[in-house]
């Protein structure tokens, strides 16, 4: 295969947020402030959306299933959830609250390393893993006032060592075990929602193949001026699923665009935040909505997010599944290879959800329920979708 030539990606200088809030800590630079339309209003306690509270799913509900009323019960709110939120949290997942403890602080204890220390896994410009800021891709591009450690988990051949910390010395090995878990929450998870929508419970864990698993660790350092900054940019969730685990005594700060407003998600002890992702919305036809959303800092206090995104593999064929297209359903997105999607993705600067899942829509006038008259418009054949010099997870 000839060579990929990726053009030198020059995003200029870039202050470590936690070293500016140490050394300078009412300094918020230029580069960190954004234009009015996109600065985060600060909630006041008469705004409508601190009623709202995104649903909580009851795992263990679901997972003692027969005909059991609660079950069937819990089943219906999961599908809400879905096709509503597009988030909901969930409790009695099955992963103990000592791991979750446990990457809790080998993540904190890799952020409150000395800079010099972290930059040991430095992301390289236009690229997704390692330690900085992931999807800068110029120099006037405004940033995001986070600190970022990402990496590739599954499978084994989208990791790149090197960047896998061996400070604090128990990271990989918890990392490890937590992804374990997490990959198993997944594959239930999936199960279930297969199932609200009255599909074969195995449908997309089959069809994922060798999954994709990859873990984003966000850390937000308070900010001297939260009105002026955003933590994360508003975005969609490339995955099928993402699992989001909030520091305990974190500040609250991911936020869901629901009917146009903003509203906070507010952290359930123990629970973990599932969001459905663009590659899910697709696979439903639009049924189970991949929600924008972001994250705002705090005057005082941080935050420490840990996300894992579960996706299928880069060669697998995505298009809406045909039980969920039909005349009154018509085919809403094209067919393309899992891996083109990841591409377009992370070579794209965040930017709310309409620019990522415009890839996928079908922009004909004339919309089609035939599934077939749209595979001519996969561009590429199957390649394999290796990470040598690519930005893939
Ligand atoms: O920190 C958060 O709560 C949001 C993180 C997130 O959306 C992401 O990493 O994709
Ligand atoms: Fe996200």
């Amino acid at each position: 295969m000839a060579p990929v030539l990726i053009p030198p990606i020059k995003i200029g200088h870039i202050d470590d947020v936690q070293e500016l809030t140490k050394v300078r800590p009412t300094t918020v630079p230029e580069r960190y402030v954004r234009n009015m339309a996109e600065r985060p209003t600060v909630p006041t306690f008469s705004s409508p959306s601190q009623s709202l509270d995104i649903p909580v799913i009851d795992l263990s509900k679901l997972v003692q299933g027969g005909d059991d009323e609660a079950a069937r019960r819990e089943l219906m709110k999961l599908a809400a959830s879905c096709e509503e939120w597009g988030f909901f949290q969930v409790i009695n997942h099955g992963i103990d609250k000592d791991l979750l403890e446990r990457i809790e602080k080998v993540a904190t204890d890799f952020f409150m390393l000395p800079l010099e220390e972290k930059q040991k896994y430095p992301m390289a410009p236009g690229t997704i893993q390692g330690y900085g800021h992931a999807f800068v891709f110029s120099e006037d591009q405004k940033l995001d006032w986070c600190n970022m450690l990402a990496l590739g988990v599954e499978p084994h051949y989208i990791r790149n060592p090197k960047l896998w910390p061996t400070n604090p010395a128990k990271f990989s090995e918890t990392l490890e075990m937590y992804s374990t878990k997490v990959r198993k929450l997944c594959q239930t998870l999936l199960r279930f929602i297969a199932m609200t929508l009255g599909l074969n419970q195995d449908t997309f864990n089959d069809m994922f193949g060798v999954s994709v698993q990859a873990v984003r660790m966000n850390y937000y350092p308070p900010c001297s001026r939260p009105d002026l900054v955003l933590g994360l940019s508003p975005h969609s969730d490339g995955s099928a699923l993402t699992v989001l685990q909030q520091g305990l005594g974190s500040s609250v700060g991911l936020q869901i665009l629901k009917d146009n407003t903003w509203v906070p998600v507010q952290p359930v002890t123990n629970a973990l935040v599932i969001n459905i992702g663009d590659t899910m919305e697709v696979l439903t036809n639009g049924k189970y909505k991949s929600v924008e959303h972001r994250a705002v800092t705090h005057k005082e206090k941080d935050r420490l997010s840990i996300v894992t995104f579960y996706a299928p593999s880069y060669e697998i064929e995505l298009g809406p599944l045909p039980e969920l297209v039909d005349d009154n359903h018509p085919c809403l997105y094209r067919t393309y290879y899992h891996g083109e999607y990841n591409r377009h993705y992370v070579t794209n600067k965040l930017q709310g959800k309409k620019k990522t899942l415009e890839f996928a829509k079908i922009q004909t006038t004339k919309i089609s329920t035939n599934l077939r008259s749209h595979s001519s418009v996969l561009t590429t054949p199957p390649i394999r979708f290796l990470c040598e010099n690519m930005t893939y997870w």
